[in-house]
């Protein structure tokens, strides 16, 4: 199909939406002589561009985000655009991107945001590693967490909660972004394929959804413990350049990402909590805000930051933590991941603490 005939066919999807046939709009369509595109910041893939921009309203203008959709994009594409700005549509919340409104009378299609000036939340921290308060971290990871609850109080499922899917405005405050699922599964850099064929960014996801795809506001909020520990660490990659296969192998064996550097124990903890292997055990987003709440509230409740042993990679927080807490080898081999050595020990005739003693 030429592209005119896609998109008066995509244009037909879209009137039905026209507040003429009595319909409700659900995104306001904004005229495009009123958008001012000033600079591209961004590239998504190749028929689309995300510009930075100023909506004009009146005598004032301000500073906007607009993607954009151009001329040629195929019919997929446009739905997705398009579902992408009737999700967002609905959304109405200080931890959420706002959605300013759409064009769709005329080409390129728009999705027109707010301008959040810190750009995305893993390339922000990376360029602040220690110069902001914990305080200042907690109050950032406390939005985001207000946005999760918001979007779990109206049983949406993000998904793809991580850093790089985090928006920072001016002001510092975080909003959870990137809406349009098929844009998140597909064109996530971090997402790969699972074995069963579906796309997602392991190192965020709970064991069920890779498992099983079985994706729920409580698998988000592992993917939020993940974002919480790449906030402490300002960024880190998570589990560094561990391959996919062994973090999925070391997950499975009950290990976790242990706390980063000058991390206080109780908010390490928490991440814990959201990394619980069974669904239900993990806290609920408002339990998250609570806890977070109680630890801006009172500082002094975070003094039990422990220096971090950068020799421990991962642990295992079901495992003893050391040696006079084990009593026999596996427990040991556990402890120190050396399991998968289990054999050799074995055949050199270590089998148990004694013999391991007179080696060390
Ligand atoms: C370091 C300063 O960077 C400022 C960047 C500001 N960016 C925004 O506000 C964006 C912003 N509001 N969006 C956005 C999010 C959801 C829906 C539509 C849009 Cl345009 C962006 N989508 C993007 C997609 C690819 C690359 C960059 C992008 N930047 C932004």
């Amino acid at each position: 199909k030429s592209s005119q005939e896609q998109v008066s066919q995509w244009r037909t999807y879209v009137d039905y939406r026209d507040p003429h046939n009595g319909v409700k709009e659900i995104a306001t369509e904004l005229d495009q002589t009123k958008i001012k595109i000033e600079c591209v910041i961004g590239r998504g893939r190749w028929c689309l561009t995300v510009c930075r921009g100023k909506l004009i309203s009146g005598k004032t203008s301000i500073p906007v985000a607009v993607k954009r959709l151009k001329e040629g994009a195929s019919l997929i594409d446009h739905t997705n655009f398009l579902r992408e700005a009737c999700t967002m549509a609905q959304f109405d919340h200080p931890n959420i991107i706002q959605l300013k409104g759409v064009v769709t009378k005329s080409i390129p299609a728009m999705i027109i945001t707010e301008f959040m000036e810190n750009g995305s939340l893993d390339k922000f921290l990376q360029g602040k590693v220690n110069e902001l308060t914990a305080s200042r971290l907690l109050e950032m990871l406390r939005g985001i967490a207000s946005g999760m609850n918001y979007l779990s109080s109206i049983k949406y499922i993000h998904r793809d909660l991580a850093a790089r899917n985090i928006l920072v405005s001016s002001d510092l405050v975080c909003k959870v972004s990137d809406f349009g699922l098929s844009r998140t599964l597909e064109n996530d850099p971090q997402a790969t394929y699972t074995t069963q064929g579906g796309k997602i960014a392991l190192r965020w996801t709970a064991p069920e959804c890779i498992r099983f795809r079985q994706f729920t506001s409580a698998s988000d909020v592992w993917s939020y413990g993940i974002v919480m520990w790449e906030v402490m660490s300002y960024g880190e990659k998570p589990y560094w350049d561990m391959s996919n296969e062994v973090v999925t192998e070391v997950l499975e064996d009950g290990y976790r990402l242990p706390a980063p550097e000058n991390c206080p124990v109780s908010i390490h903890n928490l991440m814990l909590k959201c990394w619980s292997y069974e669904a239900k055990r993990r806290p609920h987003p408002i339990e998250i805000i609570r806890t977070l709440d109680q630890f801006i509230k009172q500082p002094n409740l975070l003094l039990d930051t422990k220096s971090h042993d950068a020799s421990a990679p991962l642990l295992n927080p079901d495992s003893p933590t050391s040696l006079n807490e084990v009593s026999t080898l596996d427990e040991w081999l556990d402890m120190v991941k050396l399991g998968k050595y289990r054999r050799s020990f074995h055949t050199n005739g270590i089998n148990d603490l004694e013999s391991l003693v007179h080696i060390s």
